[in-house]
């Protein structure tokens, strides 16, 4: 039972943007999907979410394809967008009551996890605040209260750090690993390996819309030739250099 992303090609209006992607998650597994800019990581999530159509090939989670069950699906998967989507006339609490509508969730239970997750966050005492007037990180703090209150089996992560405090990226990295533990699957792109390597051990490079190496930072060290000393940067400096060659 797992998230599988099979031979999926597509992109924007008949023009491929990913190529051939293949890759699987397991349950409690994380996954970095890491690559230069324009390299193809919001056209995967968008292909994930729904809101593209592959011109080849499927996904599915837990053996409910996109395709043919989309709510079904979609139920499943819970998305923190790089951009906070925050409605001008929601208050917090209604932000989050949305999303225990949409998930159906016993309210009761629902309200304990988000008073939880709202102390961890510092917004416990802002449920009847307009979150259009937070700032960046507050509001991705919404965002990520809300994920973690859906009852999903995959969570999306586009990029997540920028933003952030030091400190809610220490307890947004704490509810990574705890996800995990709970059998979440989780795919995560991201540009800040220092954070990410905290509760993600498994990353997919992308480059050029086509996955080239799936593995652990060491590994992807020795795909492309680094010395286990060199920093990451380096890698991205290679990418760059390839796509300038091509
Ligand atoms: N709406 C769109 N219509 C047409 N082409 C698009 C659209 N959005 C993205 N692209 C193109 O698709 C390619 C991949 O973009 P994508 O946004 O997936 O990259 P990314 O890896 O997420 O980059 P970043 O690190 O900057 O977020 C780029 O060449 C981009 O120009």
């Amino acid at each position: 039972m797992t998230l599988k992303i099979e031979h999926l090609t597509g992109g924007y209006s008949g023009t491929p943007v990913i190529k051939d992607i293949n890759l699987t998650i397991k349950p409690g597994e994380a996954l970095g999907l890491i690559g230069l800019n324009g390299a193809g990581k919001s056209t995967t999530i968008k292909h994930l979410l729904g809101l593209l159509r592959p011109q080849q090939g499927k996904i599915s989670l837990d053996g409910i394809s996109l395709a043919n069950e989309p709510s079904k699906f979609k139920k499943k998967l819970a998305y923190i967008p790089e951009t906070p989507v925050i409605y001008p006339e929601l208050t917090l609490k209604e932000h989050l009551e949305l999303t225990m509508l949409a998930y159906d969730l016993d309210l009761d239970e629902a309200w304990e996890k988000a008073h939880r997750l709202l102390k961890t966050f510092r917004l416990d005492d802002k449920l009847d605040w307009l979150p259009v007037h937070f700032s960046k990180g507050m509001q991705q703090k919404v965002m990520i209260t809300a994920a973690f209150l859906a009852p999903a089996k995959l969570l999306v992560i586009d990029e997540p750090f920028t933003g952030l405090d030091p400190l809610a990226v220490a307890n947004f990295i704490d509810l990574i690993r705890q996800g995990k533990q709970e059998g979440k699957e989780i795919l995560m792109t991201t540009h800040v390996l220092a954070d990410a390597q905290q509760a993600i051990s498994n990353y997919a490079v992308l480059n050029r819309g086509t996955i080239e190496v799936v593995g652990t930072l060491d590994e992807i060290r020795r795909h492309y030739g680094l010395k286990a000393t060199d920093s990451f940067d380096r890698l991205y400096q290679l990418l760059y250099q390839e796509q300038s060659n091509a």
